[in-house]
């Protein structure tokens, strides 16, 4: 089991509410949370996310401009604390600062594991920081983290080495949106860049590469409607990066039961990740395994800020059964 994204550092922020895992008040905050999850016999991971330029100055020390790999706003707008607002232009991070972030996910690596956490999930995703080295559409470096493929990777790879490192590879994985294009984060060779990560992946031994499903081109966003889940039938989908990756491959998006049951039996993943209709049905594994029906998810309860509504209020099996005899 994964949590959602936790940030590693105050300038990592970038949505309000938003839980950290980098001074000791947090550290300990998460400590029941892990103990009451894992007395449910589950490993658990928590993913380590900084925004970069997915923020504004109103979440940032001292109000200074985000960072991301170059001084280029996302299009669109952040929800700050103090309403909506154009994401502002960022600062180009220097190889310092860069240096500076490598290790606060190392560190993030470390609090995870004093809180009890199993392992990690690097967040290399969805067009937050390392996805703004990645993607060319966003870095337009000229120093060794810019340019190239093997430049645009190297900020990611010195992340999972630092974290390999101090947690052991066992214990690290990392998330990864080839096709994705959410905060503009876009690449005319999603193929050939990821194959290059996936093969430096290879030379570590990690726990695990997530990958994310490409979308159905109709829809926005995460949580925006998918298409009957058809990945065979996609202009895109993830089987080049499955085939060139060595070790345990995960893959998310729009999965039902039955989508991947056969993306296992195809050899398409090895294991397949839940999103929505795990938040919806706190027992998924169990409806799986008797083939019952699903809560609906309640799209409008995404992203708020309640700390039940939307998450801990969806109902079990037998809460629903128990309230139809009620
Ligand atoms: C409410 C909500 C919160 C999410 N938070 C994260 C997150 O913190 N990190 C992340 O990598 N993806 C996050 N996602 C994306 C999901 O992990 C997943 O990729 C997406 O929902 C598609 O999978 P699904 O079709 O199974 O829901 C979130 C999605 C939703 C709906």
């Amino acid at each position: 089991m994964l949590t959602e994204a936790t940030v590693i550092a105050p300038e990592g922020h970038g949505y309000p509410h938003t839980p950290g895992i980098y001074t000791q008040e947090q550290i300990d905050a998460w400590k029941p949370v892990v103990e009451a999850v894992k007395a449910k016999g589950t490993v658990f991971f928590l993913q380590l996310w900084h925004t970069g330029r997915a923020s504004h100055q109103d979440y940032q020390p001292n109000g200074k401009a985000p960072m991301s790999s170059s001084a280029l706003a996302a299009s669109g707008t952040v929800y700050t604390p103090k309403g909506a607002k154009e994401y502002p232009v960022p600062r180009a991070m220097t190889t310092e600062e860069i240096a500076r972030v490598v290790d606060e996910f190392r560190q993030a690596a470390r609090n995870s594991l004093d809180a009890g956490f199993d392992g990690v999930e690097i967040h290399s995703a969805n067009g937050y920081i390392l996805d703004q080295f990645l993607k060319e559409s966003v870095n337009k470096r000229t120093d060794q983290y810019g340019g190239s493929i093997a430049n645009r990777c190297r900020f990611t790879l010195e992340v999972v080495d630092a974290v390999a490192a101090e947690v052991g590879g066992d214990r690290v994985g990392i998330r990864i949106s080839p096709f994705g294009g959410f905060l503009d984060a876009d690449d005319s060779h999603p193929y050939a860049l990821h194959t290059y990560l996936l093969e430096e992946l290879n030379k570590r031994d990690i726990a695990y590469v997530h990958f994310i499903e490409p979308r159905d081109p109709s829809s926005k966003g995460v949580g925006s409607p998918l298409a009957v889940h058809d990945w065979q039938h996609k202009e895109h989908n993830l089987d080049v990066f499955r085939h060139a990756y060595k070790g345990t491959f995960i893959a998310a998006g729009g999965h039902t039961r039955n989508s991947g049951i056969e993306a296992l039996e195809k050899n398409h993943a090895d294991l397949i990740c839940y999103g929505r209709i795990y938040l919806a049905n706190p027992d998924l594994v169990h409806r799986f395994a008797i083939d019952a029906p699903l809560n609906k998810y309640d799209r409008d309860t995404f992203y708020i800020q309640d700390q039940v509504v939307g998450y801990t209020d969806y109902p079990s099996l037998d809460e629903v059964e128990n309230s139809k005899k009620a």
